[in-house]
């Protein structure tokens, strides 16, 4: 089923005399369940679209659909109810510092007029789950950053949302801090079945949580996709930029400086992945002597529980034996391209 949808949205910014066009005929679709990845540089309109979808900002034209509901179309209690289908974290947590960490949790349910018992048992069932327990009388000063994230994180789930959105929620965290903060976000992905929409600057918080990503560039979506069909072919130069960040996806110049080529020598990009990637391939191919086989570069990356190898391979020998070599890759499933430069 589909959880969020945006078909030709625009959004254009007026200040004063200025319009800045901030989003420019996006198509989106997030299917429930999902994790969600937006990746882009500053300014290509990630913040504009994830705030769409809660309705903190409105299209200028086009229309955002959140659980079948055209946005556009919604009353303003009707826009309300919707609203708390929709937990939200942000970069900078934006808890209040003059309440304990429980009464942070606690907002959603003080406005929605749980009653107390109810909600005390929330609060601490949520504390539990983020692993607070012990941090409820706490104030947000005497947390860590992570600590923050992790109430940040409980306030949005706290009335039963359908869909959480997260904007840079790790951005100003380490990285093993990021990392336990991605971990609990599977788990209210799993746990919870709630649908994440996440953007971020950073390659590796996609590779280690989305199954999508769309990558958005001035505005537009300019790729998207599986994350391992994206991380495996990226198409367009940003897309290249971001996902060498995380995989080095070429032959290294050092490398192309020594290689020497012959006429019988032809180099490919061999790319497997799954289960072919832990069978013994490469051994074969050493078996196979009609070809000299050497491996310019080669990089191995876990992306969605699927391991994905990435090779440079130079084959030297008759052409014939070349093609046997390749058909032979190729039905072993491998993806195959040649490197002509
Ligand atoms: N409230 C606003 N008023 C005017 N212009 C805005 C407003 N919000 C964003 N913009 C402009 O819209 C464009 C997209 O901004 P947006 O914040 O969505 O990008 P972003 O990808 O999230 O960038 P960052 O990661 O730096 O926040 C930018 O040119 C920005 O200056």
């Amino acid at each position: 089923m589909t959880m969020i949808e945006m078909k030709r949205v625009y959004k254009t910014y007026k200040r004063k005399n200025v319009a800045t066009e901030a989003l420019k005929g996006i198509d989106l679709e997030i299917q429930e369940g999902d994790i969600f990845g937006v990746i882009g540089y500053s300014g290509a309109g990630k913040s504009t679209l994830v705030r769409l979808v809660n309705y903190l900002e409105r299209p200028t034209s086009g229309q955002v659909i959140v659980d079948g509901q055209v946005l556009n179309d919604l009353s303003d209690s009707q826009l309300r109810a919707m609203k708390k289908q929709i937990g939200m974290i942000f970069q900078h947590f934006n808890l209040l510092e003059s309440k304990t960490v429980f009464d942070n949790v606690a907002i959603p349910l003080v406005l929605s007029k749980k009653p107390k018992d109810e909600m005390k048992k929330r609060v601490m069932e949520l504390l539990d789950f983020v692993g607070l327990s012990d941090k409820a009388r706490s104030y947000p000063k005497e947390l860590s950053g992570g600590q923050k994230q992790r109430v940040g994180i409980a306030r949005a789930l706290a009335s039963n949302p359908k869909i959480l959105l997260c904007d840079e929620a790790t951005s100003a965290l380490d990285p093993q801090t990021t990392q336990s903060i991605l971990q609990l976000l599977k788990r209210v992905n799993k746990e919870y079945n709630i649908t994440i929409m996440l953007i971020t600057h950073e390659m590796s918080v996609i590779r280690e949580v989305c199954n999508r990503v769309a990558v958005m560039e001035a505005g537009e979506i300019i790729e998207q996709g599986s994350v391992l069909d994206v991380f495996g072919h990226p198409k367009y130069p940003t897309t290249k930029n971001f996902v060498k960040t995380v995989i080095h996806n070429s032959i290294p110049e050092s490398v192309k400086r020594t290689l020497k080529k012959t006429e019988n020598s032809r180099v490919f990009r061999v790319e497997v992945k799954g289960e072919v990637a832990s069978e013994p391939i490469v051994h074969q191919l050493m078996k196979n002597h009609e070809v000299e086989m050497n491996i310019l570069f080669a990089n191995m990356t876990e992306i969605q529980e699927t391991t994905l190898v990435i090779m440079y391979m130079q084959f030297d020998g008759e052409a014939s034996a070349i093609e046997r070599t390749l058909q032979f890759l190729n039905e072993k499933g491998a993806g195959i391209e040649e490197v002509v430069e």
